[in-house]
């Protein structure tokens, strides 16, 4: 069956509209029936003026979540774990409350703090903190420990990035290994992401790269460079590093079924409304968006300092588009590298 073609001119509009918002540069790659299209613009690095290029690697945020979320549901599918295990049965005491499950982590109903809020609070000087810090995942947890739970289990959808660095301590206690072994293991190697890495806790980013720039709270400030970083205050929530060929082959192998049974992807694809309006969901460490055509796509964004990140597919796989801008904590930005997916899966303009 016809799928419509990607309105390119619209991609490329959302990405200039992405500039005007202040971001140095920005990118998408759209991969279809038809064959791989990309666009680029700007700048890759606002020191040098480089290029924006469409094989550099960047820090995809919480699309890292997606990448936890794959790791542990296999090992629920291999019998390792069950979807509503309570946390606490398989990591004793971790959580002052028996009732969290592990489907509460994946669908953020677990009521745990994001200690992000009060960490970045103040975005350069939160930033600055911990940029070179080294966190456990305990250490992590705790931070989110001291604040009330924002739910009572199951009641509510709360976004918690603690919710996936449990995920990832669930993954290091069941595998024995980090989870750099995991993803590399069940996922990099099998679909051959040549330009997916997790190298927590080194702070660069190896090759050709995208270099991260901040934007500080205060209007008219100059963007700080945030390219070089320990992410270790996300790990499993949002440390890998990938390029958009890479995110579509990933997006588009999940959907086609060749990371998890068909019964487990329909349980990850099983959402429950997160706004309002019912366009945006939630499912099992997977985001879906309901677009203005009708079309639903599944995936995940991302926000870490001085990257955003898209990283969609349709149901059946055949269809993926990945968008980065290089910067962060400036939402117009954001919602204008958004509009690159109403054009890639809705748009008929020119292909
Ligand atoms: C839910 C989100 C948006 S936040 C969550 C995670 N990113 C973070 O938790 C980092 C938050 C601070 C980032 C920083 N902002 C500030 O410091 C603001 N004071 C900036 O913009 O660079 C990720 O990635 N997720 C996004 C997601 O899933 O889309």
């Amino acid at each position: 069956d016809t799928v419509p073609a990607p309105d390119m001119d619209g991609v490329v509009a959302a990405l200039n509209a992405a500039l005007a918002e202040g971001a140095p540069g920005a990118m998408a790659r759209y991969t279809g029936p038809d064959g791989v299209r990309s666009r680029t613009v700007g700048v890759r690095d606002l020191s040098t003026g480089a290029p924006m290029d469409i094989r550099a690697r960047f820090r995809i945020g919480s699309v890292s979540k997606t990448f936890s979320a794959v790791v542990l549901l296999q090992l629920v599918e291999e019998g390792r774990l069950r979807l509503d295990d309570p946390v606490n049965r398989l990591l004793p005491g971790l959580l002052p409350d028996d009732r969290v499950t592990v489907r509460h982590l994946l669908t953020h109903r677990s009521g745990l703090a994001d200690y992000t809020n009060a960490m970045f609070e103040h975005t350069v000087p939160g930033f600055e903190a911990v940029r070179n810090r080294v966190f456990s995942y305990q250490e992590l947890v705790d931070l989110s420990l001291a604040e009330p739970r924002t739910t009572e289990p199951g009641v509510s959808y709360a976004y918690s990035n603690t919710n996936f660095v449990v995920v990832g301590m669930l993954i290091e206690k069941l595998t024995g290994r980090p989870v750099a072994d995991a993803y590399e293991r069940r996922i990099i190697k099998p679909l051959k992401l040549r330009g997916t890495s997790y190298v927590h806790p080194d702070t660069r980013i190896k090759g050709l790269h995208v270099r991260g720039h901040l934007h500080p709270d205060e209007a008219g400030a100059p963007l700080v460079d945030s390219t070089e970083q320990t992410v270790s205050w996300a790990q499993s929530a949002g440390a890998v590093l990938s390029t958009p060929a890479d995110l579509n082959t990933f997006m588009s192998a999940l959907m086609r079924g060749r990371l998890l049974s068909p019964a487990m992807l329909d349980a990850m694809t099983t959402v429950t409304p997160t706004d309002a309006t019912g366009t945006r969901s939630y499912g099992l460490g997977l985001r879906r968006y309901e677009l203005s055509c009708g079309e639903r796509v599944f995936g995940h964004t991302g926000t870490v300092q001085g990257y955003y990140t898209y990283a969609f597919a349709t149901r059946d796989g055949r269809r993926s588009l990945s968008a980065l801008a290089n910067t962060s904590n400036h939402g117009a930005a954001n919602t204008a590298l958004g509009r690159t997916l109403e054009a890639a899966f809705c748009g008929t303009g020119p292909a």
